[in-house]
Formats: structure tokens, sequence, C-alpha cells
């Protein structure tokens, strides 16, 4: 995994969502992890859209580093996302849909160790054979937070990573997403609703 040293700068952003428009201003260092709080329908989901290019801003500009991003299409963008539903392609097995993950088409050996090592450490070693209807909600969430962190992108969209988790499977996986982004340089944007997840991870919270 390269090791980025980069920065999100999200400047008069705004965002609309039929009445809905807001505007944001923040910067995310590598290796931070933003958390976004706020009621439901307040905009997280919105934004988080607009960072990936599926929806367009009405005015401002996102930068990474000297790169600007808000032209570019969602597959141009040094992004990987993800939504709170159809994260996992349903017709191919686990193994499939993990090394689908990575942009060149299948993972070098090191890459897919370090899939093999995060299966472990988040309790989902050994379900490589079965589809993702075979799997539990948590089990498949799990699965896709390791998709979409270990995509060698620099900047994470991650809605509610934890929200089909047991308190010990999300202090797994919320202490796993820290790591890898101490390890890689990645920046992270992390949708919650449980405070208690900004104390524990958050570098910055942006109530919305
Ligand atoms: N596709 C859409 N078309 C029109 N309005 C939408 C669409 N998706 C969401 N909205 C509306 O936009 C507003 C913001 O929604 P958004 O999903 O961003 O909120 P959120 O903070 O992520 O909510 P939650 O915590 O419930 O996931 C809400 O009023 C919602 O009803």
């Amino acid at each position: 995994m390269p090791d980025w040293q980069v920065e999100l700068r999200v400047r008069q952003l705004a965002v609309r969502r039929g009445e809905l428009q807001r505007q944001y201003d923040f910067t995310v260092a590598s290796g931070e992890l933003l958390v976004l709080m706020g009621p439901s329908g307040s905009g997280k989901s919105s934004l988080l859209e607009c960072l990936g290019g599926f929806l367009p801003a009405d005015q401002g500009s996102i930068w990474l580093s000297e790169q600007r991003l808000d032209s570019l299409t969602p597959e141009q963008r040094p992004v990987s996302s993800l939504f709170q539903q159809y994260n996992l392609f349903e017709h191919v097995d686990v193994a499939t849909n993990l090394r689908l993950g990575f942009t060149r088409g299948s993972p070098t050996p090191l890459q897919w160790q370090k899939v093999e090592a995060a299966c472990e450490q988040l309790g989902v070693a050994g379900l490589e054979q079965r589809l993702p209807a075979e799997l539990s909600g948590g089990q498949r969430q799990r699965i896709a937070l390791i998709r979409t962190v270990l995509r060698e992108q620099p900047i994470l969209l991650l809605d509610e990573p934890f929200s089909a988790l047991d308190e010990h499977s999300r202090y797994l996986a919320g202490d796993w997403i820290g790591e890898c982004l101490k390890q890689t340089g990645q920046l992270a944007l992390l949708v919650t609703h449980q405070p208690l997840d900004a104390e524990r991870w958050a570098d910055q919270t942006l109530k919305i």
C-alpha cells in the first residue's frame, strides 16, 4: 500500500438535497478520521455522496492536496466508499468480492495477506467460499468494510460502517480502521449515530 501524505480540503461546498442545503468547510489530513454526526435527515449521507461524485455540488471546491476533485467523475476520484447498502456483488463468493476491491482486478500476494489478516482481526475468517446471501448482516458489513479500506485509495467514505455490529465487533473494527489510517496515510470520513465512536476514534468531529 502506498504511504500517502495528502490533505483533503473542502471549501464552501454547498450540498443540496431537495429543500435542504448545507455548506461545508473542513480539512482532513493524512491518517486522520473525521466523524460526522447529526440527526437522521441532516445531510450526512448527502455530503459523502457529494464527495464521492454521485451528487453534484451547487458551489465550492474539493481538493486532495493540489488536485481538484469536484469536476471528476466518481470513477476518476481517489475515493473508496462504503454506503449503507449494496456494497457486495451478490452473485459471487466472498473471496471474489474481496479480490474485486483491488483496482488492478486482483491483489498481489502481499495485498491478499492483508485481506486475510484483516478477516482474522475482525472475526470473519473462513467465510471466503460463501455467497453474500449466506452471511449475517454483521458479517456482510465487516467484509464490505475490509474491501473498502484495503482498496488503495487515499480517501475513505464510510457511511455507518458499524450499524450491524455488536459492541465487541464494533470495537475491533474501529481499532482496525484507525490502525490502517495510521499505517497508510489514508484519511476517512465516518458517519455514526454513536457518540462513543467519536470519543474513541475521531481526530475531528463534525456535527451537522
Ligand atoms: N435521493 C433523494 N432525493 C431527494 N431527497 C433525498 C434523497 N435522499 C435523501 N433525501 C433527503 O435529503 C435529506 C438528507 O438526507 P441524508 O440521507 O443525507 O441524511 P442523513 O443525515 O444521512 O440521514 P440518516 O442519518 O437517516 O442516514 C433528507 O431530508 C432526505 O429525506
